[in-house]
C-alpha cells in the first residue's frame, strides 16, 4: 500500500460501517420517467445503484444526466414511475456542477466543507462538536484540500473549488453520493487522483458513488459500471465499458473508436455488481 493510500484508509477508519455487504442495493429506479413539466425526456429507466459500486454516467450535452440526478435527489418530481430507497434512512449527498455554487459567498474553504456536517438546526452552531470538526479535517485531507482550507472559497481556482466540494461531500458520511462533472476544471493529474479517491470511497466505505463524466477513457478506466444517456435515440444503456461503448446508440454519437479500445468486462475484480 502506498503512503497516500495508507493515510486515506486511516482517514476513513472513523466512519467505516462495522459491516457492509458489497452489492447490496441502495436505490432502484422502477420504470422511472424523467423530464420537466410532465414531458418525458427519456424512456422509462430501470436500474439499481449498489453499495461499493462506482458508476460513471456518460452522454452528450443536454442528454438529461443532470435532470436524472435531480430527480433521484427529489429536486424535481418524476414524470412517472418510482425511486425506491431500500433503506429510507439512507443519506445521500450531491455535488452540483461548480457553476451552480455562488462563488461570491464570503466564506473559507474549511467552512464550506463543514456544511457537509449540517443536520437539522446544527447550522446555528456548526463548529461546536469535536466529532464534526474532526470529520471535516479528515474530509479535507482525503479530498486533497487541506492546504487550501484556510483560503477564501471565492479566491480558489475552479479545480480547487471542486476539491473543496468533494471534501464537503465526504464530510456528510452519506451512503450514496452523486457528483455532476466533479473533475471538469481539474488538470489531468488532479482528475486521476480524484477518481482514485472516489473509487476508494466506494470500495473502503461501501458507498454507492455515481459520477457524471465527459472523459470516456477516464470513465472506462475507473467505473465498475457505466450508464449512457442519449435523448436522440431515446437510449439509457447500462453495462461495462465494452457493452456501453459498442452499443449502436453510443457508436452513433461517439463513433467506433471507443468500442475497439474498450476493455472486456470489469476493469478490476469487483463483486459489487
Ligand atoms: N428547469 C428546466 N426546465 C425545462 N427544461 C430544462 C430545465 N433544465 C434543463 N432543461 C433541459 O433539459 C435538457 C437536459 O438537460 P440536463 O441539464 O439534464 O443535461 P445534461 O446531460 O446534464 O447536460 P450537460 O452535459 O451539458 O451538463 C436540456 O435540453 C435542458 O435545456
Amino acid at each position: 500500500m502506498k503512503t497516500g493510500d495508507a493515510q486515506e484508509a486511516q482517514a476513513f477508519e472513523h466512519s467505516v460501517p462495522a459491516t457492509f455487504t458489497p452489492g447490496e442495493p441502495l436505490l432502484t429506479c422502477d420504470k422511472l420517467v424523467i423530464g420537466y413539466n410532465d414531458k418525458a425526456m427519456l424512456p422509462p429507466i430501470d436500474m439499481v445503484i449498489r453499495r461499493g459500486q462506482f458508476v460513471a454516467v456518460v452522454g452528450r450535452n443536454g442528454s438529461g444526466k443532470s435532470t436524472w440526478f435531480k430527480t433521484l435527489l427529489g429536486m424535481i418530481p418524476p414524470v412517472s414511475g418510482g425511486i425506491n430507497r431500500v433503506n429510507p434512512e439512507m443519506r445521500s449527498a450531491y455535488v452540483p456542477q461548480t457553476s451552480a455554487i455562488d462563488s461570491l459567498l464570503p466564506i473559507r474553504a474549511r467552512e464550506l466543507a463543514s456544511w457537509g456536517r449540517l443536520r437539522g438546526w446544527s447550522f446555528l452552531w456548526p463548529f461546536s462538536r469535536k466529532v464534526d470538526r474532526d470529520a471535516v479535517e479528515k474530509a479535507l485531507d482525503t479530498a486533497g484540500a487541506k492546504a487550501i482550507a484556510p483560503r477564501p472559497y471565492r479566491e480558489l481556482s475552479e479545480g480547487q473549488k471542486q476539491r473543496t466540494l468533494l471534501a464537503r461531500l465526504i464530510a456528510t458520511e452519506a451512503d450514496l453520493v452523486l457528483l455532476d462533472e466533479p473533475t471538469a476544471a481539474m488538470d489531468a493529474v488532479a482528475e486521476r487522483e480524484t477518481m482514485q479517491r472516489l473509487c476508494a470511497l466506494a470500495r473502503k466505505r461501501g458507498l454507492g458513488v455515481v459520477v457524471v463524466v465527459h472523459d470516456l477513457e477516464v470513465a472506462a478506466e475507473h467505473a465498475d459500471i457505466l450508464f449512457f444517456v442519449d435523448r436522440e435515440t431515446s437510449a439509457f444503456v447500462v453495462g461495462d465499458a465494452k457493452t456501453v461503448f459498442c452499443h449502436p446508440a453510443f457508436r452513433r454519437q461517439y463513433g467506433d473508436e471507443y468500442c475497439h479500445k474498450a476493455p472486456e468486462g470489469p476493469h478490476r475484480g469487483n463483486d459489487a455488481r
